[in-house]
């Protein structure tokens, strides 16, 4: 099986919250709420990759001195294993507009529950609770 690398990011406010994002109709795990990220492509470093994602989704910029690597998930879904580093990042510049996401929301990782998330996102959130 493929092992898909995806990086992905938790920003984090000064109230101590996570932005996450929903997936649009038509991809997969549609309406599902997600870290902003994506696929690491051919060539580009993981922090590359993220610093693209982040301005292509929600139309922000930050720089790699301000991604913190934090945690992974590692997961297999049935036609593809998922690698997938998570990145905290507290500074940035913009405000963070749905470009390619359904809706976008500040949460707090006690209330990220309400919020189906990807099977692979689920052990993240209980290490974003222990820090924040
Ligand atoms: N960005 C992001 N992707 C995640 C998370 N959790 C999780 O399982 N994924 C999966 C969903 C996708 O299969 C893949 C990210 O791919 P992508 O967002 O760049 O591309 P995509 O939706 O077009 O991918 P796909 O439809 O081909 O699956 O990682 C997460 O928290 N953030």
């Amino acid at each position: 099986m493929k092992t898909v690398l995806v990086v992905a990011a938790a920003l984090i406010d000064s109230d101590g919250r996570v932005l996450i994002a929903q997936r649009p109709e038509g991809k997969s795990l549609a309406g599902q709420w997600e870290f902003p990220g994506g696929k690491v492509e051919a060539g580009e470093t993981p922090e590359a990759a993220l610093i693209r994602e982040l301005e292509e989704e929600l139309g922000i910029t930050t720089r790699a001195a301000c991604l913190a690597p934090f945690v992974f998930a590692s997961h297999t879904y049935e036609m593809f294993h998922l690698l997938m580093p998570l990145y905290l990042i507290r500074r940035w510049e913009g405000t963070p507009q749905p470009k390619e996401h359904t809706a976008l929301k500040w949460v707090r990782p006690k209330d990220m529950r309400d919020y189906p998330m990807p099977p692979a996102d689920l052990p993240l959130v209980a290490y974003l609770n222990d820090l924040i």
